[in-house]
């Protein structure tokens, strides 16, 4: 069979420092993708969610891009739709040559209310994405792309899990009450069920912005260990991503033994797909 990753893969997530300015936003972000594949060797780089922009529902408006047919290498974005005049949390895949491979709308939008703690409402200002994202890159294979919040909703996984993803991208960004909670028990919840890679890019806190990121960006292997992850500064982490995906799941076989004849598989149900 196939080997799921077909060649080791060299993952670098920049855990950005950003500000209100978004020229120097995107200026920074390219500098550190530079430095990403010109001094680490990096085959696929990640930035943090909404990366030109201060997080926050007041900014979306004001930082979002409208996608051009030919849009310019960016990640993940606020995005404004002229035809709908709806604002998007969106992440876009690009090749290494600026071919758009793929386009992710945020499903899930972060609306949550913690008393005493954090209230954040994207609904308030952005639509929510209507498909699942999976990208085929021919050299390593498919990888499933979700933003944030997307990650607490399980199925997103596990579908793309079982259409062959060997990775799952998250931008991020949780903050200091359900970063400390759930950041890493997500990332690791979510390769220990699935039996594949995890990928978390948050930007760098920062204490002076009005809402703070949690940071301690991360890559979790198929066997749900942390393999590399940040502090809350500002940096690249760089992870080596190396066959062994399926001897993971020959150790732990459950890809094998689920009982579709006692529940469903949700991976065969309808799905909408951005592939
Ligand atoms: N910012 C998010 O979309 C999600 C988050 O912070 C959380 O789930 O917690």
């Amino acid at each position: 069979m196939a080997k799921l990753l077909k060649q080791p893969l060299k993952l670098a997530l920049i855990q950005l420092s950003t500000g209100a300015d978004k020229a120097a936003n995107l200026s920074r972000a390219r500098s550190k993708v530079l430095e990403a594949v010109h001094q680490h060797g990096a085959n696929l780089v990640v930035l943090p969610e909404c990366f030109n922009s201060p997080y926050g529902t007041k900014y979306f408006p004001k930082y979002a891009e409208t996608l051009l047919p030919s849009p310019p290498s960016k990640d993940n974005i606020p995005e404004y739709e002229e035809s709908t005049k709806n604002l998007y949390n969106t992440s876009l895949t690009f090749s290494p040559t600026g071919e758009l491979l793929a386009t992710h709308r945020k499903v899930h939008l972060f609306d949550i209310d913690i008393p005493g703690k954090i209230r954040f409402k994207e609904s308030e200002v952005l639509s929510p994405g209507n498909k699942l994202t999976l990208v085929d890159i021919p050299e390593y294979g498919k990888i499933a792309i979700a933003i944030c919040y997307d990650i607490r909703f399980p199925e997103l996984a596990m579908i793309a899990a079982r259409k062959g993803a060997f990775l799952l991208l998250y931008p991020g960004a949780f903050n200091l009450t359900t970063g400390a909670l759930h950041w890493e028990l997500q990332a690791r919840a979510r390769a220990m069920d699935n039996q594949v890679y995890v990928g978390l890019c948050s930007p760098a806190r920062d204490m002076e912005a009005e809402y703070n990121a949690w940071g301690h960006s991360m890559v979790v292997d198929p066997n749900a260990e942390v393999l590399e992850q940040l502090d809350e500064k500002e940096g690249i982490l760089v992870a080596d991503l190396k066959e062994g995906i399926e001897e993971v799941r020959k150790g732990i076989p459950v890809y094998s033994q689920r009982r579709f004849d006692v529940y469903p598989d949700v991976s065969e149900g309808k799905v909408r797909w951005e592939e």
